[in-house]
């Protein structure tokens, strides 16, 4: 089975950097153009639908991979659902790579139902994020069946938030921090033979924001097998030199994605088409990684 990883690093290799476009959609901040006074949740659903869309023909030739935070559309209930499966088929089609940002994990038990409603379809996301804080046996449903269908996972250890830091940030008795703890934990699942593809990457990756800079050294050498996911670039302040440390020196390791700065571009443009201001916005993106992995 040809391995999420390796997948992820051709597509990466033929568009010439390892960054991701995220679609956070919110109704409120589309193109004028796409809404309508006083909408319904159906015509919001609608409007999401139609702009997605035109998201996805924009940056499809600027990025190997597309995120869709889950929330958004999971907000619209089983129509908001139903768009989101509908648009990750769509990605699909245009050659992209697609995380679903859903964040999910529970107990062992719970997290197999999670697993399968999520990864199981070969027409699903091709990997997802989860919740490593609830340990190795939450995590192992999600893993054991990324195996089979050669999907993909980004375990949550370093997130970009600022509130992280009361916890991840905390010092435990033997030195090391709580995100290197959880680091530990997602490098030794992850190591397992059947989770490692051709180029050496583990199916199990982990998130490391790019506001947090100073974590990334420690955590890059503590997870060598890992793929980072790292959010937070743009919209919340992580720079091209930020998330240089999250790389290792054979210029692979971390896939930079950016939501909000690329999605939203129009709103500081001067150009008149949308899709044209997101398509631009994509491909400075793919430039400024490109540029530090020189
Ligand atoms: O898992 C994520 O993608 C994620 C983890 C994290 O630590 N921080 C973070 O911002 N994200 C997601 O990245 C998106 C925000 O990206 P920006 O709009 O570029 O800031 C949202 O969908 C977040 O849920």
């Amino acid at each position: 089975m040809n391995a999420f990883t390796d997948r992820f690093l051709a597509a990466a290799d033929d568009k010439g950097a390892p960054v991701c476009v995220g679609l956070d959609p919110v109704y409120e901040r589309l193109p004028a153009s796409l809404q309508q006074r006083a909408a319904d949740a159906g015509a919001r659903v609608h409007a999401i639908h139609s702009f997605c869309q035109g998201v996805l023909e924009a940056v499809a030739d600027h990025v190997p991979a597309v995120k869709f935070q889950a929330a958004c559309f999971e907000r619209y209930r089983a129509p908001g659902f139903a768009v989101l499966f509908e648009l990750i088929q769509q990605a699909r089609e245009l050659g992209l790579i697609v995380i679903l940002d859903a964040k999910r994990g529970d107990i062992g038990t719970s997290s197999a139902h999670y697993a399968v409603g999520l990864l199981a379809d070969p027409q699903g996301p091709d990997a997802l994020t989860v919740n490593a804080y609830l340990g190795a046996d939450g995590l192992e449903p999600f893993t054991d069946l990324a195996a089979v269908e050669g999907k993909g996972l980004f375990a949550l250890v370093r997130t970009s938030n600022p509130g992280g830091d009361a916890i991840q940030g905390l010092t435990l008795t033997d030195g090391r921090t709580v995100g290197e703890a959880v680091a530990d934990v997602v490098a030794d699942l992850g190591k397992r033979d059947t989770y490692i593809g051709d180029r050496g990457y583990s199916l199990l990756g982990a998130v490391v924001g790019a506001t947090k800079p100073a974590d990334a050294k420690s955590l890059r050498d503590r997870m060598p097998e890992q793929l980072f996911l790292v959010p937070g670039f743009g919209a919340q302040g992580g720079t091209a030199d930020d998330v240089r440390a999250c790389f290792k020196p054979d210029r692979t390791g971390a896939i930079v994605t950016a939501s909000r700065s690329v999605l939203y571009a129009y709103e500081k443009s001067d150009v008149a088409d949308w899709q044209t201001a997101i398509a631009t916005a994509a491909g400075d993106l793919n430039q400024q990684i490109a540029d530090i992995l020189k």
